[in-house]
């Protein structure tokens, strides 16, 4: 039985002040010991959410890294640097990356191999347009995202990674895939997955859904079989999130 993994993604929301605020508003009420809970913040708040984190069963996660270990990269946030900050996961090859900053399969993958490099779990989003959808051609895309951000992963590594399947048009839209569409695609990774390596790591990857998770439809989406958890947008930034957390009670 995989746990579940709910991560919220701040994305650039919160000064270090207003992230703190948040943590300890929202700390009593993500308390569910059957979820792995994680907020991935922007980079200037890690330190301080780790602190305000501490002692509760809130994971401080971040939304980018490079690929690179140190050097000439302005602006850029190494491996080394989320590790001694005490960050175990980081999102990888958000949609948002993808289309406002560059990011291709391949610096995904470069991202992903860096990420296990240091110990860190990715999370690695895949996803597809409403165009895709609509062409037919979603399971393409999607196999071949993962394809590309799994080249050279070991089957051990890939059974402790996270895949975000987060389709564009269903983004801070409000408009949610159905369960049944998000199962469809979330079953279509593991078995894309399975293709890659076995079965064993097929069943042993984490696969959430993210696009306009709520309170109110967290609970259908998670309970498909093939979705662990959510990375949700808009909803972490606010009490809600604590429903979302706690949608099996
Ligand atoms: O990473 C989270 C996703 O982009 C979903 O965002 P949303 O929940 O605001 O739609």
């Amino acid at each position: 039985m995989r746990k579940k993994i709910i991560a919220g993604n701040w994305k650039m929301n919160k000064t270090p002040s207003e992230a703190v605020a948040l943590v300890n508003e929202l700390k009593p009420l993500v308390a569910n010991e059957d979820v792995d809970v994680v907020f991935c913040v922007p980079a200037i708040d890690i330190i301080p959410c780790m602190e305000a984190a501490k002692g509760t069963n809130i994971s401080i996660g971040a939304e980018n890294m490079y690929f690179e270990e140190s050097g000439a990269y302005t602006g850029e946030i190494a491996p080394n640097m989320l590790t001694d900050a005490g960050v175990k996961y980081v999102i990888i090859g958000h949609s948002e990356r993808r289309e406002y900053f560059a990011e291709t399969d391949e610096t995904v993958n470069k991202k992903v191999l860096k990420a296990f490099e240091h110990g860190l779990t990715p999370i690695i989003c895949c996803g597809e347009t409403l165009t895709q959808r609509e062409q037919g051609i979603t399971m393409d895309w999607i196999r071949q995202q993962i394809k590309i951000a799994f080249l050279n992963v070991t089957a051990d590594q890939a059974k402790e990674a996270v895949i975000a399947y987060e389709p564009i048009w269903a983004i801070g839209t409000g408009k949610t895939a159905t369960s049944q569409q998000a199962e469809e695609v979330c079953k279509g990774i593991r078995d894309c997955i399975a293709e890659i390596y076995d079965s064993d790591t097929a069943q042993a990857i984490r696969i959430q859904y993210g696009g306009s998770v709520n309170a109110g439809n967290a609970a259908e989406l998670f309970a498909m079989e093939d979705i662990d958890g959510g990375l949700v947008g808009g909803a972490s930034l606010k009490a809600d999130f604590g429903k979302i957390v706690n949608y099996n009670k």
